[in-house]
This record gives structure tokens, C-alpha cells and sequence, in this order.
């Protein structure tokens, strides 16, 4: 039987999984695919820790070389991870026609569209379905499922080690930092977990996920991006008490003919399925204008799951080597996308304030709130230790513009500060 050679470059959460799957489970694929894959070279940067890991007959080394000269490797998975020198090893392996597997969303939602080019300029495969939602298989059930569907809106939670946190806070009332530690020691945080936690990650999904979704390029710099650093413990529970679950949701939503993408903390009503989804795991939800809401729910993070995504794109790119069908993009559409109005961007908000414990305090925020057109429908006073209270409250539909002014109003005033102003579903 033909043999299919693979390259791996990083051998930590994911590849090491990767390592395992495509072992252990040669026979299912072969079965599928009729052809042998076997992993031939692992690169890493510390070749003595790793040597002990792999299997008799696998090359353990440092120099990436070794497999861009190797003409029996066709398919290479990089999870390696970062942007650089991730971006140079995959262009490396792209001019030298090696068929590229990863699960890099740092590289893809910034320079996804340049490395799709080179890929097809050189007839080579490049797919990426474990770089959003881990395990969740819904970048190729966008591209394939929804190919006649107009997407309305994708909407979820895409990143694990947010929500791992979230949930300890919420459940065990955990410090953010005791969960934070124990999402690293479990392998779902990234090396630097800056991006998980302050929701860049879980941008990068949401830029791959319009891009299936609309056939568009959002800028991350064009993204509001908020994370979980600055939550209170406070706030996850007078969430809670409100009958709500704060959640870390990436939202891209067609509004006209624009799309409108965002990621931040949301409370998220209680009987709401996106509510129930707890610890590492993530939910994708879909809405398409035939087929309505649809539900993508499982592991978001962790080396199994996300070695499973990286073996089915595996198995793609053998079918197409198989069949002679290499170098077509993963995701073919394309379509031009106009601006939205902050206008016509409406949620209610969850507001966290703290104001001056003193007369006419209150006054001057339901002034503020008159004049920009706003109201509320429930609302919590706490005193504080000291002289200010913790006034929280929920408000009717606003617009991100009245949001907007109405921050610029509060930033003027001097005995009452905005502490959070979270999106409601
Ligand atoms: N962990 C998860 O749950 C998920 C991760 N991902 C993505 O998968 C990728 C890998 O993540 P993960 O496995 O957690 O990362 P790890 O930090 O666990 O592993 C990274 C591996 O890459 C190697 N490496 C790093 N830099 C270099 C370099 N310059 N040259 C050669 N080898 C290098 C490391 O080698 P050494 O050990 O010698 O330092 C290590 O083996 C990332 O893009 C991540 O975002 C996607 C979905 C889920
Ligand atoms: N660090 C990421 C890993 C998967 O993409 C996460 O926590 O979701
Ligand atoms: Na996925």
C-alpha cells in the first residue's frame, strides 16, 4: 500500500496528541483513505526533552530543514504556534510543495489570506480546522454544510481557557488566578495566555469564522475587543443573581449589508443553551436564513480534541492527494461586506458603576441616561466600605452609540465611574 509521509513541527499539547492519533490509529484511516500514514520527523526546539516521546523510527530534530529537503514528506502539521517564525516555517514548507496542517489561529486570522495564495500558487493544500473551537468541527461544516445558506449571524464561545475560569469563578468561586493556573497546567491556555485572556484569541476565531461566514476579511483592528482580566467576582455573582451567566462570546452579526464583530463578556440568560456550556468546552452557534439557529457544541481546548481536528484535515489533504485534487483553498467564499452603523447595533447592557454614597448622585446618572435616550429595568445599590456604593443595573436596548455617549458623559463626572458595561442576550 502507498505510504503518505508526515512532518510534524512542535511537540507539546497538540502535537504530542497528534503524535498518538496518527499511531494508534493508522488503521481507520488507512481503512478511509487507502494509504499508510505514518509520522516520519518531529522539529522542536529542544531536541534532548523530547527525544524519550516518539516511537522507534522517528526523527526527533531542530532543524526544520530536514523535513523541507525531504521529498518523501508530503504533509506537514505545524503546531508550533505564535505568529513568527510560524509564519516563515509554513511558507518555507509551501514553496517546497509540502501540503500544510494547522491549528494556528495567531497566523491565520493575520495572515491567513496571503499563505491561502501561496498555497494555491503552488497546487498544495493548507487547512486549519482545529485553529477554531479545538475539537468543534466547524470551519469545514461551514464550507460544506452552509455552502447555499446565507449566514445571518455565527455567535459562540471559542475560547476554553476563558471559559475553564468563568466557570471555577462561577461555580467554585474560585480567584481568577487559581483558575488560570490550573487552564495552564491543563494544556488549554496558549504558552502566554495574554491572548486567552483578554479575548484575542478568541478575535483571531472570530476573524476565521467571518471569513467562512461572509466571505470576508475583519480586521482585528477594527474589532471591539474586551477579555475576562477585569471581571469582579462581584460581577459573576450579582449576574447570577439576576438569573444570568457571564460568558465570554465572539458575535459576528450581518446588520444590512454589513457585518458587525465584536468580542467581550456578555450576560447570558440562564435557560440559554450558550449559558450551559461549561469548563474547556465551546458552542458555535450558527444562523442561516434556510436553516435557522443551529448548535456546534464540545472540547474548545486540550491536545486529544484538538489532534482530532488536525487528523481530519490530515485526512483531507490524503483524499485530495489521492484524487489529484490538491491546492484548493479551504474556504472559497468571498464577497464584499459594508460598513455598520453603531446606530443600528442594539443590545441591552449590564452597567457596573461606582458613584459618590451621597444625595443627587443617582439623579445625575438618570439625567445622563435621559439625555442620551436610554432607561434601565432593574437596578442594585451596595455600599462599598468606603464613601461610594456599587450601583448595578440592567437597561432597556441601547445602541453602541448611545453606549458610546453615554460613557463620554460619565467620563466627566468625577464621583461616579463606569466599572463595566457588559452586552445582555
Ligand atoms: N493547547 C490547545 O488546547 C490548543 C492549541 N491550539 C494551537 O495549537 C498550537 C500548539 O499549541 P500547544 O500544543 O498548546 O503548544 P505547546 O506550547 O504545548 O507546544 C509548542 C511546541 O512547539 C515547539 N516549538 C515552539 N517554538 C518552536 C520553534 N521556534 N521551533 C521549533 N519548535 C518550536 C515547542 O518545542 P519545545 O517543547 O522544544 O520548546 C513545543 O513542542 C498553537 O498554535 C495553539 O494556539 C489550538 C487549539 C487548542
Ligand atoms: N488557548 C486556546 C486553545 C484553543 O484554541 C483556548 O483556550 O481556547
Ligand atoms: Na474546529
Amino acid at each position: 500500500m502507498d505510504e503518505i509521509k508526515i512532518g510534524l513541527v512542535g511537540l507539546g499539547t497538540v502535537g504530542s496528541s497528534v503524535l498518538k492519533m496518527v499511531t494508534e490509529n493508522s488503521d481507520k484511516v488507512q481503512n478511509i483513505t487507502g494509504r499508510n500514514l505514518s509520522i516520519k520527523t518531529v522539529v522542536v526546539r529542544n531536541v534532548a526533552k523530547h527525544q524519550a516521546e516518539v516511537p522507534a523510527g522517528v526523527t526527533v530534530t531542530d532543524d526544520l530543514n530536514t523535513i523541507v529537503d525531504d521529498p518523501e514528506i508530503k504533509i506537514v502539521v505545524e503546531v508550533m504556534g505564535g505568529v513568527h517564525p510560524a509564519k516563515e516555517v509554513i511558507t518555507a514548507l509551501l514553496n517546497a510543495k509540502k501540503h500544510v496542517v494547522t491549528a494556528n489561529k495567531d497566523l491565520i486570522a493575520s495572515a491567513g489570506e496571503e499563505l491561502a495564495a501561496l498555497a494555491k500558487q503552488n497546487h498544495c493544500d493548507l487547512m486549519y480546522e482545529a485553529s477554531v473551537a479545538g475539537g468543534i468541527p466547524i470551519l469545514r461544516t461551514i464550507v460544506t454544510s452552509f455552502a447555499a445558506d446565507y449566514i445571518t449571524e455565527v455567535k459562540g464561545i471559542v475560547n476554553g481557557t476563558t471559559n475553564y475560569i468563568l466557570t471555577q469563578m462561577q461555580r467554585k468561586h474560585w480567584s481568577y488566578d487559581q483558575a488560570l493556573m490550573k487552564a495552564q497546567e491543563l494544556g488549554f491556555a496558549e504558552s502566554d495566555p495574554t491572548n486567552d485572556v483578554e479575548g484575542i484569541d478568541a478575535a483571531y476565531k472570530m476573524v476565521i469564522l467571518s471569513q467562512f461566514s461572509y466571505g470576508t476579511h475583519i480586521k482585528l483592528s477594527n474589532m471591539a475587543v474586551e477579555g475576562i482580566s477585569t471581571i469582579q467576582q462581584a460581577d459573576v455573582q450579582q449576574a447570577d443573581a439576576f438569573g444570568y451567566t457571564i460568558k465570554l462570546l465572539g458575535i459576528a452579526r450581518r446588520i444590512d449589508d454589513g457585518v458587525f464583530a465584536e468580542v467581550g463578556p456578555v450576560l447570558v440568560p440562564q435557560d440559554h443553551p450558550l449559558a450551559t456550556i461549561n469548563n474547556e468546552n465551546n458552542a458555535v452557534m450558527v444562523t442561516g436564513q434556510a436553516v435557522g439557529e443551529t448548535l456546534f457544541y464540545g472540547p474548545g481546548a486540550g491536545g486529544l480534541p484538538t489532534a482530532n481536528s488536525v487528523l481530519s484535515d490530515i485526512v483531507s489533504v490524503t483524499k485530495n492527494i489521492v484524487l489529484g485534487t490538491t491546492g484548493n483553498s479551504f474556504n472559497n467564499y468571498q464577497s464584499q461586506v459594508g460598513k455598520v452603523d453603531p446606530r443600528d447595533v442594539i443590545y441591552p447592557y449590564y452597567l457596573s458603576l461606582k458613584m459618590l454614597d451621597a444625595p443627587g448622585e443617582m439623579l445625575k446618572f438618570t439625567q445622563i441616561m435621559t439625555q442620551i435616550g436610554a432607561s434601565f429595568s432593574q437596578i442594585v445599590q451596595t455600599k462599598n466600605d468606603d464613601q461610594t456604593a456599587r450601583v448595578v443595573i440592567i437597561t432597556h436596548e441601547m445602541s453602541k452609540a448611545q453606549l458610546s455617549d453615554l460613557k463620554t458623559s460619565l467620563s466627566q463626572i468625577n464621583t461616579i465611574s463606569l466599572l463595566a458595561a457588559y452586552k445582555v442576550l
